[in-house]
């Protein structure tokens, strides 16, 4: 589903965030990235979600290029795939209900489904009773799991989570990871990625190691 042939990226001002990088993810694997902090974890993420590009290399998911894909052709790669990042890009002017019902509006999902696809996603999220809040309203962590929320909420083939459970209690943090292994087990393919050592070992899964750009395993 996802393929890496030497990819390199190097941010403007030079600095090489990944470097000659080569792997495969197949579909309905759950892989964690684990690396310190700069080792280039959200950066291997925005690539395969084409928020940025390869300066070398190439990046496929799903056969498709996609650090030579137009433009134009970005929102329809998205739709296939949760976006979990750390700058949640929550709507302020809109309550928590209506941040998970917009992907599924832009999707063409009725009223009536929609409805019922969000208060589920919300209610896993354990959000539903504060439907009605604005996101400003809400804690980092509250933010952090509505964000989840409006990403799962249209049952994306692939989840990519940056520091998931970065903001949240060791409760949460449980359920969330349980969640996605839920989803793992109808087919989903999640990329997390995470500092957390423990919580990557405790779920059994593969794990890529990064050191300073470069993969170890
Ligand atoms: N837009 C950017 N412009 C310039 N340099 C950047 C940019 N984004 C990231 N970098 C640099 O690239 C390196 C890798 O960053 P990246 O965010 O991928 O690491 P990370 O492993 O996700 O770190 P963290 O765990 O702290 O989020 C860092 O040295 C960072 O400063």
């Amino acid at each position: 589903m996802i393929r890496f042939d030497a990819v390199t990226k190097r941010y403007p001002g030079g600095h090489e965030a990944l470097s000659n990088a080569s792997f495969e993810i197949a579909s309905g694997e759950m892989v964690f990235l684990s690396g310190h902090s700069g080792a280039g974890k959200s950066t291997l993420l925005k690539l395969i979600a084409a928020i940025e590009r390869p300066t070398a290399g190439s990046v496929t998911v799903n056969c498709q290029n996609v650090g030579k894909m137009r433009r134009a052709a970005v929102p329809y790669l998205r739709r296939n795939i949760g976006l979990i990042f750390q700058d949640h890009k929550l709507l302020f002017d809109r309550s928590v209900m209506q941040n998970v019902l917009l992907p599924l509006q832009i999707a063409g999902f009725s009223r009536h489904e929609a409805a019922g696809r969000a208060r589920a996603a919300l209610d896993k999220v354990g959000l539903l009773k504060r439907e009605k809040a604005n996101p400003i309203t809400l804690s980092g962590g509250e933010q952090q799991r509505l964000c989840i929320a409006r990403a799962i909420v249209s049952r994306p083939s692939l989840v990519l989570a940056d520091e998931p459970t970065g903001n949240l209690d060791a409760d949460y943090a449980r359920d969330i990871m349980d969640m996605f292994k839920a989803f793992n087990q109808v087919g989903v393919t999640l990329v997390i990625a995470s500092h957390n050592e423990d919580a990557i070992r405790a779920y059994g899964s593969r794990v890529i190691h990064l050191e300073h750009g470069i993969l170890l395993s």
